[in-house]
């Protein structure tokens, strides 16, 4: 991929780690902006909404030049996961997630050079292993979970807890780096 002014609005070092592997050059502008939460919403409004919060305000910041900004969730039946506030918190999310089956969605929002802008989500499917209350406390003492959605960590020891996944593994650490890629191409960035 062609040298570009690429900005990633993103502090998550998930997704720099990811484009980075994936061949793109781009620089770091993480966005400043109050995430929309809501536990009982539409998942896909909601990471949609924020991919966008979080490019349009970089881009409003670095007028000119292409910016990508996304937004990860996790939701299981209808409660939407977000990242956890406390252990305790973090604890019960796996443990509603063990043994079931959930849908993580990335919404991504691509904004280019000139305000073309590019809005869409990918979902894929994963499932929980049957985790005992002591696999569950041994994992959150293991793997830094503070900061994930849904408190959990697919790159991370993530066949401790994780059965099978359906769909874009990348997409789960925070960036669907096939479609991505394909939207870059797209917007010529
Ligand atoms: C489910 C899952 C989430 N995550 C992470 C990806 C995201 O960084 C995080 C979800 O929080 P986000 O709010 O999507 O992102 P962020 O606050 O980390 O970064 P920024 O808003 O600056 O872009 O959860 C994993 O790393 N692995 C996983 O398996």
């Amino acid at each position: 991929m062609k040298d570009s002014r690429l900005i990633l609005a993103s502090a998550s070092p998930r997704r720099s780690d990811l484009l980075r592997e994936a061949g793109v050059s781009f620089r770091i502008e993480p966005a400043q902006v109050e995430e929309h939460e809501d536990p009982v919403g539409d998942p896909v409004f909601i990471v949609r909404h924020n991919a966008e919060l979080k490019a349009s305000e970089v881009a409003g910041r670095f007028p000119g030049q292409s910016v990508l900004g996304s937004d990860t969730v996790v939701a299981l039946g209808d409660r939407v996961l977000g990242k956890p506030k406390d252990e305790d918190e973090a604890f019960a999310m796996l443990r509603s997630l063990a043994g079931q089956e959930h849908q993580v969605h990335t919404g991504v929002c691509l904004i280019g050079a000139e305000g073309q802008r590019e809005v869409f989500s990918v979902s894929t499917r994963v499932k929980f292993r049957e985790l005992s209350d002591e696999d569950i406390r041994a994992y959150i003492r293991d793997v830094p979970v503070m900061d994930k959605a849904g408190s959990y960590a697919l790159q991370d020891q993530g066949s401790r807890i994780v059965e099978s996944v359906s769909g874009s593994r990348s997409n789960v650490i925070g960036l669907p780096l096939e479609e991505v890629l394909e939207a870059l191409r797209r917007l010529e960035v």
